[in-house]
């Protein structure tokens, strides 16, 4: 297995209270991660530090190393990082901006002036995160204007704008109706291709459909890891047996 990135002895604390405890997880490159567990073990939290979110909470102290191709991340200049390590977060959240406007912002900011380079990534973007046949025709149009699920599609394509390697998702489903969380399922299923996803999820079911590999969390440990249908069929750990069949507690 070819790991793209991996916490090695990741500790984290939020003033004295202590969420990560030694975790050691290798994300492999170009498949699918799920984080599962119960509320407050730590998956938001370890998915932060992929990007280094979690350096804008000033009582968070972190030790241990997370290796992005070998170099490790907690000494990289994070504004260059986050171009590389996308997030999607829980709730949609586009600019009030116009959807063209979403997407250009990112390249934009990277300096990236050219507006055919622009109106191709634009439309590459939308392409990659499946919306452009539903707004090729409304681009201009304010993004807020959009559905939940299209915005939160939106909300990818921004991502993919910068060309991340990582695409963190935080829950994000969680607002989103049936028919546009299958959608978001689906396009998770095609990132892969492309890029490596790690999604943290409620959702046990999501977690088996979509993922390749799942990471279970118990009061801020990593328990397990393993290929998605051992953890789902034939755990090596009672606890993660217990939590993947609702027998918890
Ligand atoms: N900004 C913060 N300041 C202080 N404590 C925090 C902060 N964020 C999270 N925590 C604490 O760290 C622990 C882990 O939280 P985290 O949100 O990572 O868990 P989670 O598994 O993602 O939970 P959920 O599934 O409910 O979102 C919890 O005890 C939480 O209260």
């Amino acid at each position: 297995m070819t790991s793209v990135i991996q916490t090695q002895h990741l500790n984290l604390s939020y003033g004295s209270k202590q969420a990560l405890f030694d975790v050691d997880f290798p994300f492999e490159e170009k498949k699918v991660t799920a984080l599962i567990g119960p509320s407050g073990c730590g998956k938001s939290t370890l998915l932060r530090c992929l990007n280094r979110m979690n350096d804008l909470i000033p009582s968070c102290k972190i030790t241990g190393e997370i290796l992005f191709r070998d170099a490790n991340i907690l000494d990289a200049d994070p504004v260059e990082l986050r171009k590389q390590i996308g997030m999607v977060f829980q709730r949609p959240n586009p600019f009030p901006k116009s959807i063209y406007d979403n997407i250009a912002y990112g390249p934009r900011a990277h300096g990236e002036r050219d507006s055919g380079k622009l109106d191709a990534i634009v439309e590459n973007s939308l392409k990659g995160a499946a919306l452009w046949d539903e707004v090729k025709d409304r681009l201009h149009d304010s993004a807020l204007g959009l559905s939940g699920g299209q915005q939160q599609r939106l909300c990818i394509a921004r991502t993919l704008a910068v060309s991340p390697e990582i695409i963190l998702m935080d829950e994000p489903c969680s607002a989103l109706d049936p028919i546009a969380t299958s959608k978001i399922e689906t396009l998770i299923t095609d990132l892969k291709e492309k890029y490596t996803v790690i999604i943290v999820t409620h959702n046990m079911q999501q977690a088996a459909r979509v993922s390749d590999t799942t990471g279970f969390m118990y009061l801020g440990k990593l328990v397990e890891v393993d290929e998605t249908k051992k953890i789902f069929s034939n755990p090596a750990e009672e606890l993660t047996e217990r939590y993947v069949t609702g027998r918890f507690g």
